[in-house]
C-alpha cells in the first residue's frame, strides 16, 4: 500500500513535519500557494494541513479529488468550507486546546496595553517624546469585563482576569448556570452585558448569528467610555460602526488582533490614536504552535493510517485504541448496509439499526456512519462515513438506533431495518470468534454466509431439485462456486441462497437464474 501524503500549507512548528514522516507519512510543505496554485496540485494529496492563512474553499474541495482529511492547526476552521468538504466525505479536523491559553494571554496582554496605551506611549517614548501626561490610562482592578462567549478561551479570561480582580460577567447562550458559578462569572444577557461592562472581550466562532455582533446599534447601547477587546474574529465587528464609535468618544479604545479581511493590510481602523493592533497573533507562541502542530500531525497520521478520529468537526470520534476494536464491526455494518442498499430498488424511508450484545458496548456512531455509508453507496458513489449521516437527512431517510448489552441467540449482532413506503427489510450479522463478519438471518430466515466480493442472492421457493438446477446452470457457465449458503423460513416455503463465485456474474446469467423454476428474485452483489 502506497504512504499517504499529506500538504502542509501554513507556516506549521517543523516537529509536524517530523511527526508525518515518523509516522510513515509523506509530507511536503508548500506555505504561501495562491489559491489557483493550491487547486492545481490539490488532486495529489491525501491530507492537507493548515492554519488560518490557507483557504480550502469549494473550489479547493471540488478538485481534491484524493482529499480525505483536513487538518487546522488551531481553532478557528472558517477558513475551510466544512459544508463543501463533508459533501464530498473530506473529515474536518481541529486541535481545540492547543493555543487557548497562548490566546487567552494575549488578550489580556491586549486589554493591559489599551488601558494604558502602551503601544503609542512606547512610540513616541522612542522618538525622543516624553509624554507623560498625555497616557493617562486607567485601572483594570474592580472594572467589569463583558466576555461574549465563554467557551475554552472566554473562560480562561475569566479566570485571569478575576486574578486581576475584575468582575466577570458574560454572555453565551450555551453557558449552563453551573458552570458559570463554577468559572465565578456572572452569566447575563447581551443588553446586560453591553450596559454594564467596562472592556468587553470577544471570544465566540465566527457564525452567521455572531457575524456582526458588536455593531452600531450595539456599541450605542454600551457605557460611554468601553473598551473592546477582539481576539476571536474580525467579522464579529463592524469595523466601520466600531470607527465611527471610537470617532465620537462612545467608544475609549479598542484592542484587535483580527480583522474582517486578513491578511489586513489597510483598515479603516489602522492609525487610530485609541486603535491597538496586532497582525492575529493571538495562537503565536513557541508553545502554542508546538502544541497544534504536534497535535494536528498525530490526528491526520492516526486517521489516514488508523481510520482514528480526533476532534473532528464534521464526523464521530474514534479513538486510536477503538479503532482495532472497531474494524471487524466497521466492516460488517458495511456490509450489511450494502446487502440492504443493493437489495433495494425503491424509495427508502426508515432506516432502524439495532446493536445487540457486546457491540452495544461499543461506539456505535461510526458503526451508523458506515452502514449508512454501505446503504447509500449503490445509489450515490459520492458517499462516504463522512456524509453518509447528511446525505441520509438530505433523502428524508429517518434513522434510529436502538442498543440492548443483552445477548440474544448471538454475543454481538447488529440487525439493519429497512423500510420504504410498501415493505420492511431485515438483515442481521454478527462477528464470530474469528472476527470475520457472517451474515445470520435475511428477511428472518436464519442463514450463516460470509460475503465475499462477488455473491448471487436468490429468493425461491424451497422446492426439490432447485439446488441442483442452479448449481447445473452456473457449472454449466463456467461459473465456479466458492461457498454456498441457504435459509428457509419452513419447508416448503420462503427460501434464501446466498451464493459466493469467483469472478463476475454476467447479467444474461442473472436472468437465467431469475428464469429457473421457483425462483422469485436474483440478485447479483458485490462486496
Ligand atoms: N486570535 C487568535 O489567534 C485566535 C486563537 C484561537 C482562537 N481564536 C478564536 O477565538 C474564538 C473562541 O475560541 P474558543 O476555542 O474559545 O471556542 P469555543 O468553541 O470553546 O468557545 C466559543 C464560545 O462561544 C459561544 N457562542 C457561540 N455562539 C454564540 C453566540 N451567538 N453568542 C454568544 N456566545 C456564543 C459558545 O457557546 C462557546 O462557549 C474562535 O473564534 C476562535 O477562532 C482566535
Ligand atoms: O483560530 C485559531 O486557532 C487562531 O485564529 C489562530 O490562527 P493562526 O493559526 O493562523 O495563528
Amino acid at each position: 500500500m502506497s504512504k499517504p501524503k499529506v500538504l502542509i500549507a501554513d507556516e506549521l512548528a517543523p516537529e509536524a513535519v517530523q511527526i508525518f514522516k515518523d509516522r510513515g507519512v509523506e509530507v511536503e510543505v508548500k506555505v504561501g500557494l495562491k489559491p489557483k496554485e493550491l487547486v492545481e496540485i490539490i488532486a495529489g494529496f491525501d491530507g492537507l494541513a493548515v492554519r488560518s492563512a490557507t483557504k480550502a474553499t469549494a473550489e479547493v474541495i471540488a478538485a481534491a479529488k484524493n482529499l480525505k482529511v483536513i487538518g487546522r492547526a488551531g481553532i478557528g476552521v472558517d477558513n475551510i468550507d466544512i459544508k463543501a468538504a463533508t459533501a464530498r466525505g473530506i473529515c474536518v479536523m481541529n486541535t481545540p486546546f492547543g493555543n487557548n491559553i497562548t490566546t487567552a494571554e494575549h488578550t489580556i496582554a491586549m486589554m493591559m496595553a489599551l488601558a494604558r496605551h502602551i503601544p503609542l506611549a512606547d512610540r513616541t517614548t522612542h522618538d525622543g517624546k516624553w509624554e507623560k501626561s498625555r497616557f493617562v490610562g486607567v485601572e483594570l482592578y474592580a472594572k467589569t469585563l463583558g466576555i461574549v462567549g465563554c467557551g475554552n478561551i472566554g473562560s480562561i479570561v475569566a479566570d485571569r482576569a478575576q486574578g486581576l480582580k475584575m468582575k466577570v460577567i458574560a454572555f453565551d447562550p450555551f453557558l449552563s448556570a453551573e458552570r458559570a458559578v463554577d468559572l465565578g462569572v456572572e452569566k447575563v444577557e447581551l443588553e446586560t452585558l453591553l450596559k454594564r461592562a467596562d472592556f468587553i472581550s470577544l471570544h465566540t466562532p465566527l457564525t452567521e448569528q455572531t457575524r456582526g455582533i458588536i455593531n452600531a446599534e450595539a456599541l450605542a447601547k454600551c457605557r460611554p467610555g468601553v473598551r473592546l477587546v477582539n481576539c476571536a474574529r474580525g467579522g464579529l465587528v463592524v469595523e466601520a460602526d466600531l470607527k465611527a464609535a471610537l470617532d465620537s468618544g462612545q467608544v475609549a479604545g479598542a484592542a484587535l488582533d483580527v480583522f474582517s479581511e486578513e491578511p489586513a493590510k489597510a483598515n479603516i481602523l489602522f492609525n487610530h490614536p485609541n486603535v491597538v493592533c496586532t497582525p492575529h497573533l493571538g495562537a503565536s507562541s513557541t508553545e502554542a504552535q508546538f502544541n497544534v502542530a504536534v497535535q494536528v500531525a498525530e490526528q491526520m497520521a492516526d486517521f489516514l493510517l488508523h481510520g482514528a478520529v480526533t476532534n473532528a468537526i464534521n464526523m464521530a470520534s474514534v479513538t486510536v485504541e477503538e479503532a482495532p476494536r472497531l474494524k471487524p464491526y466497521m466492516k460488517l455494518a458495511e456490509q450489511l448496509g450494502a446487502f440492504a442498499g443493493q437489495a433495494t430498488e425503491t424509495g427508502i424511508r426508515r432506516v432502524i439499526i439495532e446493536y445487540e450484545g457486546h457491540v452495544a458496548g461499543l461506539n456505535t456512531r461510526p458503526l451508523t456512519a458506515i452502514l449508512l455509508q454501505g446503504l447509500l453507496k449503490p445509489q450515490l458513489d459520492s458517499v462516504n462515513m463522512v456524509n453518509a449521516p447528511l446525505v441520509a437527512k438530505e433523502r428524508d431517510i429517518e434513522v434510529s438506533e436502538v442498543k440492548t448489552d443483552r445477548e440474544g441467540d448471538f454475543h454481538t449482532l447488529i440487525r439493519l431495518g429497512v423500510e420504504s413506503e410498501k415493505w420492511r427489510r431485515d438483515v442481521a450479522g454478527t462477528l464470530f470468534a474469528d472476527q470475520r463478519p457472517r451474515v445470520v438471518e435475511i428477511k428472518g430466515i436464519k442463514i450463516d454466509a460470509e460475503l465475499g466480493p462477488n455473491m448471487l442472492y436468490v429468493t425461491n421457493e424451497d422446492k426439490p431439485g432447485f439446488i441442483g438446477r442452479l448449481g447445473t446452470l452456473l457449472g454449466d457457465h463456467k461459473v465456479n462456486i466458492a461457498t454456498f449458503a441457504l435459509g428457509r423460513s419452513a419447508p416448503g416455503q420462503d427460501a434464501i441462497a446466498l451464493v459466493e463465485i469467483d469472478g463476475a456474474l454476467p447479467n444474461h446469467l442473472i436472468d437465467e437464474v431469475q428464469a429457473l423454476p421457483g425462483v422469485k428474485q436474483a440478485k447479483a452483489l458485490n462486496f
